[in-house]
């Protein structure tokens, strides 16, 4: 229960995208239910990562672009939380902030969505496929190696637009958001963890705070969902021991299935030519040791090379001729 020293008014800092202001309003429903003697404001802003849209987001800085902005209101105190798909968030917290929690995952699986083919097998070779995630696109390409992978950038709203103009034979998508936006009749099939593994955090969101808002994390408490949080921090010590970033081809997922968490991963070249998967089971309370020695037994097999190989790519061919 609030007591004294907790705020009466929480404000919530989002992004302006329809899906992160459903997940904001998500958020703010719960601790609303929780809280009914509390106030709720939610306060929109664009991000520099919503501002750049023509360009791979991975070679501008990546996905920090779409948090810095929320970051710097909850420091000047303009919001007290922000709400992030935990698969937008750096897997190194910024020092002085923190999540509060980390909610009940939702369908962790990309979506495959067409308005003409049933199934990815289906595709005809040469089709197009629109995809901006290296992960989706390195997945593809070591699978379906006949088809084409384009960039597809924007929100969900857009990509589907871009679809229906035609421009692909098919796109992949996060099945969590579009069931979140209610377009859950846009799924043509959902795509197994063994087709296309799914980004580490996918489906689940995660409440970041400054880290000296003991108030604020005691008052999300009720919001963490632990099996979720161990999966993702599976996933992401994995992550973070690999160096991974969205200009990695990489891709990270766990689940609990009794006592068992099982953790899957892999590290790929863009062109998919190139890939090192392996898994590894455990008890959920060493989630963080299992995704750290899932990203050892990865390197033992070749993720490094593969690694280095990317990071020499990413050299600015301008500063380094
Ligand atoms: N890359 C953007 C992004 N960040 C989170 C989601 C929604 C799914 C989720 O919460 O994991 C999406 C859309 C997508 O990948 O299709």
């Amino acid at each position: 229960m609030p007591n004294s020293s907790t705020p009466n008014k929480i404000v919530i800092a989002t992004r302006e995208s329809a899906l992160a202001l459903w997940q904001a309003n998500f958020i703010r429903d719960r601790l609303a239910e929780l809280y009914p003697q509390m106030e709720f404001q939610i306060s929109g802003m664009t991000t520099r990562g919503d501002q750049i849209l023509d360009v791979t987001l991975s070679k501008i800085g990546g996905k920090g672009l779409f948090i810095k902005e929320l970051e710097q209101a909850l420091e000047d105190g303009r919001a007290d939380i922000a709400v992030h798909s935990m698969k937008d968030v750096p897997m190194d917290m910024p020092a002085g902030f923190a999540l509060a929690a980390i909610t009940e995952r939702e369908d962790p699986r990309d979506a495959f969505v067409s308005n003409k083919y049933a199934r990815l097998d289906a595709l005809p070779p040469g089709s197009v496929v629109g995809t901006s995630s290296l992960r989706r696109e390195s997945q593809l390409r070591a699978r379906f190696p006949h088809l084409q992978v384009q960039p597809l950038r924007g929100n969900v709203q857009t990509r589907l637009r871009k679809l229906d103009e035609g421009q692909f034979a098919a796109i992949i998508l996060a099945a969590a958001g579009l069931k979140r936006l209610g377009l859950a009749e846009r799924i043509t099939a959902l795509l197994s963890p063994d087709l296309s593994l799914p980004a580490v955090g996918q489906g689940a969101l995660g409440i970041e705070c400054r880290a000296d808002r003991s108030d604020l994390i005691k008052l999300m408490e009720p919001l963490h969902h632990i099996p979720t949080a161990r999966c993702v921090e599976a996933e992401r010590a994995m992550s973070r021991a690999l160096g991974g970033s969205c200009e990695v081809p990489l891709g990270g997922f766990a689940e609990i299935d009794g006592h068992v968490l099982r953790l899957r991963g892999f590290v790929a070249s863009q062109d998919g030519i190139r890939m090192v998967s392996d898994e590894l089971n455990g008890s959920p309370d060493d989630c963080a040791s299992i995704g750290a020695q899932l990203a050892k037994n990865l390197k033992a097999k070749g993720a490094e090379e593969i690694l280095v190989a990317l990071e020499s790519k990413a050299v600015d061919p301008v500063s380094h001729p």
